[in-house]
């Protein structure tokens, strides 16, 4: 099955540097920082916006919000400087799919920037009711961040949901968006489209569950990407994973779903090569930063 996957989806992993460990001083990729909002509170999540970020290199960290009209001149001077960089995807720093700029930006890749893979990352919430669309929009890789599939333990990770008009707490929003996420990769993999499956390893809480996860996935996801917690926000009195536990939970998950194991854990506005480290901030790029009240925790 996982050979099958990987002829597949052959035409993502010869051109995309977070499915093909190889690419990784070849082929750059930038996140376009356009989807500051979001939709769930999980618990090891602070999102960081402006001054205070610059030096911080971890998800949800981003110099500005970008304005989709902001975009074209944005990639036009960073192909300039960067021409290695074949891949433009938004990885928040909210939820992808709970901004209309996430969609407004797609839309003018695939307009101005036509050979550009174009990708996201979402928690899933909404894919049952946007997987439809991505993929009429070309999109052709999604990362889906799924940290357990059972309630009682991704009640522990998420506070909140919120859904159509309504917050859902502990068990109850576990369960619903743990149905979305089931639903809609296999949305996602029935319009061919590559799921990478984002968990992130909290020992104490999931550490035995993420096997679980694998064999939920193992069907519609074409990648697993098991990522260490960074202790920070309500989680930072848990410890972060040892290598060696990182290491033997993708080998036993790997039987199950095929292992990413180079991710570096990018910002929100990272971009160029994944053997680099550099971001927004270190372009003396100065953009609007807007209406932060937008975020929702
Ligand atoms: C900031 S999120 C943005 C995209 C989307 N909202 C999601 O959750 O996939 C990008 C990735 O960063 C991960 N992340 C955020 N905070 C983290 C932390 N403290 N430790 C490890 N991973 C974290 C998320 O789980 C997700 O896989
Ligand atoms: S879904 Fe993503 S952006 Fe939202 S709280 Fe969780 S990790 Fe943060
Ligand atoms: S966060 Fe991981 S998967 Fe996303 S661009 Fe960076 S290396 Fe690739």
């Amino acid at each position: 099955m996982k050979e099958d996957k990987m002829s597949k989806f052959a035409h993502i992993t010869s051109v995309h540097p977070c499915y093909n460990e190889k690419l990784h001083h070849k082929v750059g990729r930038v996140h376009l920082p356009v989807a500051p909002k979001c939709n769930i509170a999980c618990r090891f999540c602070k999102r960081s916006i402006g001054a205070e970020s610059v030096c911080e290199d971890r998800p949800g960290v981003s110099n500005h919000i970008m304005k989709p009209s902001e975009v074209e001149n944005y990639l036009t001077d960073l192909l300039e400087r960067m021409p290695n960089i074949q891949v433009a995807g938004i990885a928040g720093p909210g939820d992808s799919l709970f901004n209309e700029e996430t969609f407004e930006t797609l839309e003018i890749l695939k307009e101005k920037f036509p050979k550009m893979v174009r990708c996201l990352s979402t928690n899933g919430l909404l894919l049952p009711k946007y997987a439809e669309r991505l993929a009429e929009l070309g999109i052709k890789t999604v990362t889906v961040t799924v940290n357990a599939v059972d309630p009682k333990i991704q009640a522990k990770i998420v506070d909140w949901v919120y859904f159509e008009g309504k917050i859902y707490r502990g068990e109850e929003g576990a369960k619903l968006l743990i149905k979305n996420q089931i639903e809609g990769v296999k949305m996602l993999s029935e319009r061919d489209v590559a799921v990478k499956i984002n968990t992130v390893l909290i020992p104490e809480i999931n550490g035995e569950h993420v096997i679980d996860i694998a064999k939920t996935f193992e069907k519609d996801a074409f990648v697993q990407n098991i990522i260490p917690l960074i202790p920070m926000y309500k989680m930072d009195n848990l410890r972060r994973p040892t290598c060696e536990e990182i290491s033997n939970i993708r080998d036993t998950a790997e039987e199950y779903v095929h292992q990413f194991r180079a991710c570096q854990q990018c910002r929100a506005d990272a971009a160029g090569l994944l053997s680099e480290q550099k971001h927004l901030s270190e372009k003396g790029k100065k953009l609007d930063i807007y209406d932060l009240k937008h975020f929702s925790h």
